[in-house]
């Protein structure tokens, strides 16, 4: 009968749990060894062990289709039949699985590994990402020498990767089809388990657009003023070389240079910090401080064994950042190539955040032990790093002795945060808009730049430094496109982690109608830390509204939260562009697209 049956299914499920925990933990081994020291010989092995790992994984999945487990009555245990259902890319026949692990592993070591020259002194050709060229967008406000920088990059880390990146989309669209999706497009949604999420990320860009195309004017028209009209128009994109960012998909470092009141104190963090000989170690247990302070849990001893936080010199490594769960309760990483500044610290809480999550449900079984939804494990460390980012707090730390909160030193820390938060949105939507489109087929690949570069013109209004053509392939320069990462994640983290902490601030005491949200500080408060904990414990035990509602009582991510955060930004913004003037959006690029 169906009692003895739910039964039986409920002793299969939870014998193959334990087993994917195992093999989960030997894939994760496998593939930190790799990317911590990338040579050929650990790449073989990387991807012959994750093929052994396959086979058995297919195996397994034979015998989970011969249950019944949509007639059990016990929501959960379907819910964990639902997600052993899903195989993955193990639904590959062997040679092909193989082909697609080597094209991923062959883009990632590309970018991982890509050196170009300086502009500088042209015979030095070992400049890497990290730190060289981070380095550089940091700092240089030389135009000639953002504009080398920026085509040797994309011409290192993004066209050499085209091959590559058109042979993964045709072979991960086979694995998409073996796992009942049309293609990857509807694969990658339906990690979101909502039936409307394209038209969700649509509306969420409908609501957030007007602000941004405010703060889109006013940094063009402060970078004209410091450039010139003919490197920056007066009415069209902004070259992407002179955002601070080689992705332009944050412009903190152009924020000295084009904040509303520069009479007003500096407040460069990244100075105070090399002033104070901050080490990556302390600002690691600086980080491990806080999230200790709301009564989370402490990094486990192997985390500080384990962890690498400093790029090593003696071996290639993949330096974007990462965190690690290895899936036995105890043994949690990040990799991460640590420089002592502002940007990083920001960093060091978004990957503490990801190891905070693994700790809160590492009593969960293996398979639920996941962000409720991609988006909200990126959205943890983020949420921390805002109260770590207001001018209370890093008053609280020493990093600012910056005035006491006046009108003009509010909009330069809104507008600092805008820069970062605000920016971001049409960068991430473009790069998954992008990439849907390829896996649709509705992207060929003899359009994938001319495509590419629409998009982020119509939606971020960037344009290239100089004409691109279809021999370049410009999407493969970002990390997570060489690297296959979903890049959805990061546009709903950057929605919901407003509505996270505008709860957290709540509980702490931090936020009311007369108390603003921009500078809440949750920093000790216990209420706030165990409302997390909470949510956190759930992992993906639940669809993520009920996560989401747990926390703050919606069941929607809204832009809400982002809004009433950045409301006296927008307000000073249009007041400012309607001074000045400045034309509101941007027309075509002149730079001649193919
Ligand atoms: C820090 C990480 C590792 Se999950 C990252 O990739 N992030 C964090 C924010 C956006 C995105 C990026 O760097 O593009
Ligand atoms: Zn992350």
């Amino acid at each position: 009968d169906l009692e003895a049956l739910e039964h039986e299914g409920r002793e299969y499920i939870m014998q193959l749990d334990i087993a994917t925990g195992i093999r989960r933990k030997i894939a994760h081994k496998a593939e930190w060894d790799y990317t911590s020291n990338i040579t050929k010989e650990n790449e073989e092995k990387k991807i012959q062990l994750q093929l052994e790992i396959s086979k058995q994984e297919k195996a397994a999945w034979e015998d989970t289709k011969m249950y019944r487990w949509q007639d059990f009555q016990d929501v959960t245990l379907r819910r964990m039949f639902k997600k052993y259902s899903q195989l993955g890319v193990a639904a590959l026949p062997d040679d092909k699985y193989k082909l697609l692990m080597k094209s991923v592993s062959g883009m990632e070591s590309n970018y991982a590994t890509s050196k170009i020259c300086s502009y500088k002194n042209p015979t030095k050709c070992d400049l890497a990402l990290e730190p060289d060229i981070t380095e550089i967008f940091a700092h240089s406000q030389n135009v000639s020498e953002l504009e080398h920088t920026w085509i040797e990059w994309h011409k290192a880390a993004g066209t050499r990767a085209k091959d590559n990146f058109t042979q993964y989309v045709t072979l991960n669209n086979e694995a998409a089809k073996l796992n009942g999706f049309k293609d990857v497009a509807e694969w990658w949604q339906s990690e979101y388990e909502v039936a409307d999420f394209e038209q969700q990320l649509a509306k969420l860009w409908e609501d957030v657009k007007p602000l941004y195309q405010q703060l889109h004017a006013y940094v063009r028209k402060q970078l004209r003023d410091k450039y010139g009209p003919e490197i920056v128009s007066a009415k069209g994109p902004i070259p992407a070389h002179l955002l601070g960012n080689m992705w332009a998909q944050t412009w903190s470092n152009i924020e000295s240079y084009t904040r509303p009141y520069p009479d007003k104190k500096e407040i460069d963090v990244t100075q105070a910090m090399k002033d104070q000989n901050y080490t990556p170690l302390k600002m690691f247990k600086m980080s491990d401080e806080f999230f200790r302070s709301l009564n989370l849990t402490a990094m486990p001893e192997k985390f500080w064994q384990n962890s690498i936080i400093e790029k090593p010199t003696d071996r290639e490594i993949v330096c974007h950042a990462s965190a690690w769960d290895f899936y036995d309760g105890e043994d949690f990483r990040i990799k991460q190539c640590t420089t002592v500044d502002y940007e990083y610290f920001q960093t060091t809480h978004h990957e503490m955040g990801h190891i905070q999550y693994f700790l809160q449900y590492k009593h969960l079984p293996i398979i639920f032990r996941d962000g409720a939804n991609p988006g909200f494990h990126e959205a943890v460390g983020d949420t921390i790093a805002l109260s770590v980012s207001s001018p209370k707090h890093l008053r609280r730390v020493g990093l600012i002795n910056g005035d006491a909160e006046d009108e003009q030193t509010e909009i330069n820390q809104l507008y600092k945060m805008g820069i970062d938060k605000i920016v971001f949105l049409p960068f991430a939507y473009t790069l998954d808009l992008f990439r849907y489109g390829v896996f649709r087929g509705t992207t060929t690949p003899d359009d994938y730049n001319c495509h590419y570069w629409r998009l982020r013109e119509s939606l971020q209004g960037v344009e290239p430094p100089v004409n691109r053509t279809e021999e370049d392939f410009d999407a493969a320069a970002k990390y997570h496109v060489s690297a296959d990462v979903e890049y959805a994640r990061y546009y709903v983290s950057f929605i919901i982690q407003f509505q996270f902490h505008r709860t957290l601030c709540e509980l702490a005491g931090e936020y009311s109608p007369t108390k603003k949200l921009v500078d809440c500080d949750i920093y000790q408060s216990v209420e706030a830390g165990n409302a997390l904990a909470n949510m956190l414990r759930m992992g993906s035990s639940h669809p993520w509204p009920d996560a989401m509602e747990a926390l703050t009582g919606q069941r929607q991510m809204k832009a809400d939260g982002l809004l009433e955060y950045f409301k006296p930004l927008h307000e000073w913004l249009k007041t400012e562009n309607e001074r000045t003037g400045e034309f509101i959006g941007w027309e075509a690029s002149k730079t001649p697209l193919v």
